[in-house]
């Protein structure tokens, strides 16, 4: 039988709505959840992002700022620039789009940004909140991931997931929630033995990789709950994932698509975590 779709553009439209009228009901007692966002260069992708965010803060009615600062900035101008919107009181949120260009150093940039307002969840602070089960902002991709298994209903705990990438931004969070609601996780990367036999175990399975059309049907077990968190674009400009799709759908009983997956859902735990900062001052 074929896989149900889990659409991450319906599902975070529906999130959006849900947020707008907790923003009207906020500005209602005078606040007007603020987001900032730092863009660096002129890397074409992180350009659309960026451009998404701040459409999508305006839509529900928040505030929002884009800071694009040039290529050439040096790491004291950009941290000046953290300084100044930790300091903001109508700035809630704050995030530097990644990558940076290589002359910075991201994780310093990244420690700068007050915790409190570290609405991308990249913070020491909250990851290491995330790793001793407290509640902080969560990552967005990864919150955005689990938010879509809860859509299927299917019980999380007790399954075996496994997850294929070990970035600070996906893997890891993604893992470390996983594991928070009880499943058994195996995390994969470059060097693992037998990488197809572990992926095979997978009840649900996150890839997150970075590689286009890496994991084939063949892989997946069959019934299993298939995240796809890449996003590659190929030479005839088309989007794809790290999931070869056509067939990976006739093997799993969910899988996202991409376009229209995860990363849509990015955006909306974007805005989940700059009302949930603006609310908790
Ligand atoms: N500071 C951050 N930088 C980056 C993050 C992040 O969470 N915080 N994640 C990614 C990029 N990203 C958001 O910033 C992002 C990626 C993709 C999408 C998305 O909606 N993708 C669409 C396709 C869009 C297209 O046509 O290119 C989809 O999958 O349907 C949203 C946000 C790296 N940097």
């Amino acid at each position: 039988m074929e896989a149900k779709l889990i659409s991450g553009k319906e599902i975070s439209q529906k999130i959006r709505t849900e947020i707008k009228e907790k923003v009207q009901a906020l500005k209602a007692n005078g606040v007007i959840p603020g987001l900032a966002v730092v863009l660096v260069g002129e890397d074409p992708a992180s350009k659309v992002y960026v451009a998404s965010k701040e459409k999508a803060c305006t839509e529900v009615g928040m505030h929002s700022e884009i800071h694009r600062i040039s290529e050439s900035t040096s790491q004291n101008e950009l941290i000046d620039l953290i300084d100044k919107l930790n300091k903001d009181s109508k700035i809630h949120g704050i995030l530097v789009q990644l990558p940076l260009p290589k002359h910075l150093d991201e994780k310093e940039v990244i420690l700068k940004i007050s915790p409190e307002k570290d609405v991308d969840g990249f913070h020491p602070i909250n990851t290491g909140k995330l790793l001793v089960g407290e509640k902080t902002f969560e990552a967005c991709t990864p919150k955005g991931c689990m938010r879509l298994i809860k859509e299927t209903g299917i019980e999380i705990a007790g399954k075996k997931a496994v997850v294929v990438g070990r970035s600070n931004i996906v893997g890891k969070p993604i893992a470390l929630m996983l594991l928070a609601q009880n499943a058994t996780v195996t995390i994969c990367h470059s060097k693992t033995k037998n990488l197809s036999e572990e992926i095979k175990a997978a009840d649900i399975l996150i890839a997150a990789i970075g590689k286009p059309n890496f994991i084939t049907a063949e892989m997946i077990k069959p019934g299993a709950i298939v995240i796809d968190v890449g996003i590659n674009r190929l030479e005839n400009g088309k989007l794809t994932g790290d999931v070869e799709f056509e067939g990976a759908k006739e093997v799993a009983s969910f899988i996202t698509p991409v376009p229209g997956g995860v990363g849509p859902m990015t955006i909306a735990m974007l805005l989940e975590n700059t009302l949930e900062a603006a609310q908790s001052i």
